[in-house]
C-alpha cells in the first residue's frame, strides 16, 4: 500500500502569496498534486497546512522545518497506519509524469532533479527522524543519500512554481 504525500507548507516567500492556493486552468496547485497522487495511491494526505483537498497532516516535529518535516510526518503516520511506502511530491512541482510511479520503483527512489519527489519505504521513518534533529535536518539530498535512494530521471521537464512569472509562463503553455 502506498500513501501519497503532498507537502504543501513553506513561506513562498518568492510566490508572494500562498503558492498552494494559486490557480492553473481553475485548479489550485494543492488540489492539482492531491489529484495526481489520488492516481497512484490508496490515500493522499496533505502536510504543512491546515485545510486540503484531502486529510492533512502537521509537519513533524514541528512547524518550518521545510520539506522534511512534512515528509517525516507523512512517514511516521505511513508506518503507523501500516502502509508499505510513501509516494511523495512537493505542491509547486507541476505537470508530473504519467510513468512516475514506474519511474521509481522499487523504493527507495527520487527524481535526481526534484528529491523531493520520491518513493520511500515507510522503513526509512526512523532514518528521516534522527536527520530531522541533526544540523543536515533541511537536506532533501541528505535524506535520500541515507536512505540509499536511486536517483532516476523524471523523463520530461517538470516546472517548478516559484514566482508569479513561473505560473503565467505555464498558464501560456496551456
Ligand atoms: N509540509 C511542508 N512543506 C514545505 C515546507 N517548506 C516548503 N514546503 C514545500 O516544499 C516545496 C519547496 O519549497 P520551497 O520552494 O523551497 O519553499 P517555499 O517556502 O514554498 O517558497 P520560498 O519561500 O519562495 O522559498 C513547496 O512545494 C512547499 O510547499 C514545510 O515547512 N512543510
Amino acid at each position: 500500500m502506498i500513501l501519497g504525500a503532498v507537502l504543501a507548507g513553506g513561506r513562498s516567500s518568492r510566490f508572494g502569496s500562498d503558492k498552494a492556493l494559486a490557480e492553473l486552468d481553475g485548479h489550485s496547485l494543492l488540489a492539482l498534486a492531491v489529484d495526481a497522487l489520488s492516481g497512484w495511491c490508496e490515500h493522499v494526505v496533505v502536510t504543512g497546512r491546515e485545510t486540503a483537498p484531502a486529510p492533512t497532516l502537521p509537519d513533524w516535529p514541528r512547524a518550518d522545518m521545510g520539506p522534511l518535516g512534512g515528509l517525516a510526518a507523512a512517514m511516521r503516520h505511513a508506518q503507523d497506519e501500516g502502509y508499505d511506502h510513501v509516494l511523495s511530491c512537493s505542491v509547486d512541482a507541476a505537470f508530473l509524469p504519467d510513468d512516475l510511479l514506474e519511474r521509481l520503483g522499487p523504493a527507495p527512489a527520487c527524481l535526481a532533479a526534484q528529491p523531493v519527489i520520491g518513493l520511500w519505504p515507510t522503513s526509512a521513518t526512523a532514518v528521516l527522524e534522527a536527520l530531522l534533529h541533526s544540523e543536515d535536518r533541511h537536506s532533501m539530498r541528505r535524506f535520500a543519500d541515507l536512505a540509499g535512494a536511486r536517483l532516476v530521471e523524471a523523463g520530461i521537464a517538470i516546472p517548478n512554481v516559484n514566482t508569479p512569472e513561473d505560473l503565467a509562463a505555464l498558464a501560456r503553455k496551456g
